[in-house]
């Protein structure tokens, strides 16, 4: 059993001055409890995207229509979009799947998309529930099916990614109800809103996580998803339960992350924050997991972005605990 202490222990044996590499050992710590082993490993790796629409985008609380999320969709599965470059520049496989987008995927489909939609969109959360418990837990079990698929083929770090027109507005009212954050604390402008737009949102969000508190965490969960959002939930629960090191992104992937523990309590055990995203929302989010960010660059993309940045931390953090001669080696 590697704990904490007997990690610190190898890094404290190793041929540098104690505690040199500051939080770089600090992760490597992280890594090796994760793994349960001193000589961590980050590839092969991959990130998985999921795509889907959201019916509460009718509420205005975009600054983007919802057929962004169909065409991001078509430039992801051509290799055109932010995370694919990241993941090219990262040496991360990658894989598209669409949990629920409204259009269908123009032009061909690579080998790395996935058509597993269940349904084409939520319904609007802020009229009833976006899916009922059913949907939930299909979407759920997408995820949680290509986490196996991601740990059968290899992979020791495994990232979720998001592409979902109005999805910050599902992430905070899931951070305000599972972090219990206001609604004004968990609104930001996400792809861009507007003053305007952000009034409605803190509307919308206030309103629907009034609706469904106190009920069924299940339930109340669902009525608040999005089919992406759960999906990651599925894919970060069972990626923790067959102990993958799970590397989380921004704002709407700590959301599912937060379900992922509420419902697989434990599965934060697994879980490395790679970034602050600028969603003012998202500090509360990783307090609430107890997880502290890697990165506070600004970024507020989604897709995965902010893991794949992060990922070369992972790599630098395995190399200095598992890849250097101890002291007592010192000129011998
Ligand atoms: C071109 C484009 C590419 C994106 N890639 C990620 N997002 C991000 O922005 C969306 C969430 O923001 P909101 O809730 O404000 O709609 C999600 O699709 C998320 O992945 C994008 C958004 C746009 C417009
Ligand atoms: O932090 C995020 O996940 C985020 C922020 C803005 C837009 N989309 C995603």
């Amino acid at each position: 059993m590697i704990d904490e202490g007997a990690a610190w222990a190898r890094i404290d044996a190793l041929a540098r001055p104690h505690r040199s590499l500051g939080m770089l050992e600090t992760l490597a710590v992280r890594l090796a409890v994760i793994q349960q082993r001193l000589d961590p490993v980050t590839r092969p790796r991959c990130v998985v995207l999921f795509a889907a629409d959201h019916g509460v985008t009718a509420q205005g609380v975009s600054a983007w229509p919802s057929a962004v999320t169909g065409a991001m969709v078509a430039t992801i599965a051509a290799g055109r979009a932010s995370s694919n470059a990241l993941a090219r520049a990262h040496d991360c496989a990658l894989r598209l799947v669409d949990v629920g987008v409204a259009a269908a995927l123009v032009g061909p489909s690579p080998d790395f998309y996935r058509a597993a939609a269940v349904g084409p969109g939520t319904a609007d959360l802020s009229q009833g529930p976006a899916m009922t418990v059913a949907d939930f837990d299909r979407a759920w079990a997408v995820g949680s099916d290509e986490a196996r698929l991601a740990i059968a083929a290899g992979n020791a770090v495994l990232i979720a990614g998001e592409m979902g027109i109005g999805n910050t507005t599902s992430a905070a009212c899931l951070t305000a109800l599972l972090a219990g954050i206001s609604a004004d604390e968990a609104v930001g402008r996400g792809a861009g809103a507007d003053d305007a737009m952000m009034s409605v949102k803190v509307a919308v969000v206030a309103a629907a996580v009034a609706r469904v508190a106190g009920g069924d965490a299940r339930g109340a969960i669902a009525a608040l998803a999005g089919f992406e959002i759960a999906a990651m939930a599925g894919f970060y629960a069972a990626g923790a339960a067959a102990g993958a090191t799970v590397l989380l992104d921004g704002y709407v992937a700590t959301a599912a992350a937060l379900m992922a523990e509420r419902l697989a309590p434990g599965s934060v055990r697994n879980f490395i924050a790679g970034h602050r995203s600028a969603e003012p929302g998202h500090g509360a989010a990783l307090a609430k997991l107890g997880l502290e960010p890697l990165l506070e660059w600004g970024m507020r993309l989604g897709e995965g972005s902010g893991a794949l940045v992060a990922l070369p931390l992972l790599d630098s953090a395995a190399a200095i605990i598992g890849d250097v001669a101890l002291l007592s080696e010192l000129g011998g």
